[in-house]
């Protein structure tokens, strides 16, 4: 058994306020006994425009939220998934949306950017995102082995894209991770459900850390960051605001539920090919 953490914040435009905020919850989510934590996206910074966040954008390998991710991690022997944070591209006006994980000794083990981006007119509250305007997709999907399991990262929209989490499920993972923000009025529709589908079709733990809270920006998001087992039942959760939700992942319980259960054997049809998106 290891228990799991999924962070859940209402990050602001001040970037040193918001890795302020990370470091006492993690605190908290190591106190808690916590192996692995999961921050949400965009933790670092949700800021007022988009020229703010293409300022933000770091090199990949170095930069201040990559110093502290690599030094939260080694400080409290955790597997921290870091949410997103805007890593360059080659193209100056778009950065990826990247999930970086590190290990407890520090190390940074995988890099997940973004595939799914989201860009959608929401009429029912006039809400218009068009995430690929600022964001680069990245076009790989990853997992990374870790002590508590095999992880498959994905991110916020990405949960409505259950090929991919197929796609991770047959590369191994046992666990997703999912850092978010999803609006309050998606959220309010679509989350609950969304996140069990996924654990349940994947017989996976999923741990989805959310943005939770009004923001500076003027955004509202759902929050509602919470741990559901295999057979879909919601382990841990909490409603809006900052805080930590914990839960236990048992491999054990789930290899006996992928054993008596076994729809992962029962597939007949191959997922489609990725289309070509650039
Ligand atoms: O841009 C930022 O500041 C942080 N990133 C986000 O908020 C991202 C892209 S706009 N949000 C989502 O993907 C929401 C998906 C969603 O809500 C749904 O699928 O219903």
């Amino acid at each position: 058994m290891s228990r799991v953490a999924a962070i859940q914040m209402a990050s602001g435009p001040n970037r040193e306020a918001n890795l302020l905020e990370a470091a006492r919850l993690l605190e908290e989510a190591a106190d808690a006994g916590a192996r692995l934590a999961v921050l949400p996206e965009c933790f670092d910074l949700m800021p007022r425009s988009d020229a703010e966040r293409a300022a933000a954008a770091e090199t990949d390998g170095q930069g201040r939220v990559q110093d502290f991710l690599a030094a939260q991690a080694q400080r409290h022997q955790l597997w921290l998934v870091g949410g997103t944070i805007p890593l360059r591209s080659d193209d100056p006006a778009r950065a990826y949306a990247s999930c970086l994980v590190y290990g407890p000794d520090g190390r940074r083990v995988a890099r997940y950017d973004k595939i799914h981006l989201f860009d959608v007119s929401l009429s029912a509250s006039g809400e218009q995102y068009h995430e690929s305007a600022t964001t680069m997709p990245g076009r790989e999907p990853v997992v990374v082995q870790t002590d508590i399991g095999c992880v498959g990262l994905a991110v916020c929209y990405d949960l409505r894209f259950p090929e991919l989490f197929r796609t991770l499920q047959r590369r191994g993972a046992e666990l997703f991770v999912l850092p978010s923000a999803f609006t309050a009025l998606t959220g309010q529709a679509h989350w609950d459900v969304l996140l069990r589908a996924r654990a349940i079709e994947n017989l996976s733990y999923l741990v989805a850390a959310a943005q939770g809270g009004f923001h500076v920006s003027g955004r509202e998001t759902y929050g509602h960051s919470q741990v559901v087992d295999p057979w879909g039942l919601v382990l841990a959760g909490r409603g809006s605001g900052a805080g930590v939700v914990v839960a236990d992942v048992d491999l054990a319980q789930q290899r006996r539920i992928r054993g008596q259960f076994p729809t992962l054997e029962h597939h007949r049809l191959e997922l489609p090919a990725a289309t070509e998106t650039l």
